[in-house]
């Protein structure tokens, strides 16, 4: 059978009540991050189910010895939070998964092109071909942003197979991309939107993740 991206979109009222909040154009910064905090958590929760390496051994209890599961603490695990929108979901994701490495991708978008670059990378030159990566994204849009950050994983050695993207709103250009690109990779999302609208924005979308997070939006 051909591989095909897996998009899921967990059907948890918490992830529906806190997508809700970050929608409200209301809302403002200091909750905005907390609802993306929650959405990270959350996400995260579903994300590493049949993500993180586990250990099978024994246990002694006060009574008996019994069968034990632990998380495998030989395999590397990494998050790739994309700045600046990406740095609003780490201290969700970070409660899940507290024992990975953090390496930060800085990208922007020309707002007139659309057109991404990248300001900060602090990716290691090679990755351990069995490391877990989490990629912090909040918003998969014309998909430029992260077709650019999965060739930058992939050239060093990460295994689209073992990565997980976290998004909060996916939109179907980028959606279509990343199937096309990477179909062995699997996005953990709130929501699929319908469109991106000719400023790039998703439509309804939640606005500017990054400018909502750190209240530099004008107006
Ligand atoms: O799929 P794409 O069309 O590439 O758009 C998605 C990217 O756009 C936003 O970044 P932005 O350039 O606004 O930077 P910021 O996170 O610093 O605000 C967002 O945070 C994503 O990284
Ligand atoms: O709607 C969008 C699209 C890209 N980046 C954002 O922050 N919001
Ligand atoms: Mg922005």
């Amino acid at each position: 059978m051909a591989l095909q991206l897996r998009i899921y979109v967990p059907p948890h009222p918490l992830i529906k009540h806190w997508l809700s909040v970050a929608r409200d154009v209301n809302t403002p910064s200091a909750i905005f991050r907390s609802a993306m905090t929650e959405l990270g958590r959350w996400l995260t929760y579903e994300a590493v189910r049949d993500w993180l390496p586990i250990l099978e051994t024994t246990v002694q209890t006060p009574l008996a010895e019994c069968p034990a599961t632990y998380v495998n603490p030989q395999v590397p695990l990494a998050v790739i939070p994309i700045l600046r929108a990406g740095l609003a979901l780490m201290e969700g994701i970070q409660s899940v998964v507290p024992l990975t490495s953090v390496y930060h991708l800085g990208m922007v978008r020309n707002e007139e092109t659309l057109e991404c670059s990248c300001y900060l990378n602090k990716l290691p030159p090679a990755f351990d071909p069995q490391t877990r990566v989490l990629v912090s994204e909040p918003m998969l849009a014309t998909g430029g942003t992260i077709m650019a950050t999965m060739e930058e994983l992939t050239k060093r050695g990460v295994d689209p197979e073992l990565t997980r993207i976290i998004s909060i709103v996916a939109a179907p250009p980028a959606l279509q991309r990343l199937s096309v690109a990477y179909p062995q990779l699997k996005v953990y999302t709130a929501i699929i939107d319908e469109t991106v609208n000719d400023n790039g924005f998703i439509v309804p979308g939640l606005g500017d993740a990054g400018d909502r997070t750190f209240g530099t939006h004008e107006g």
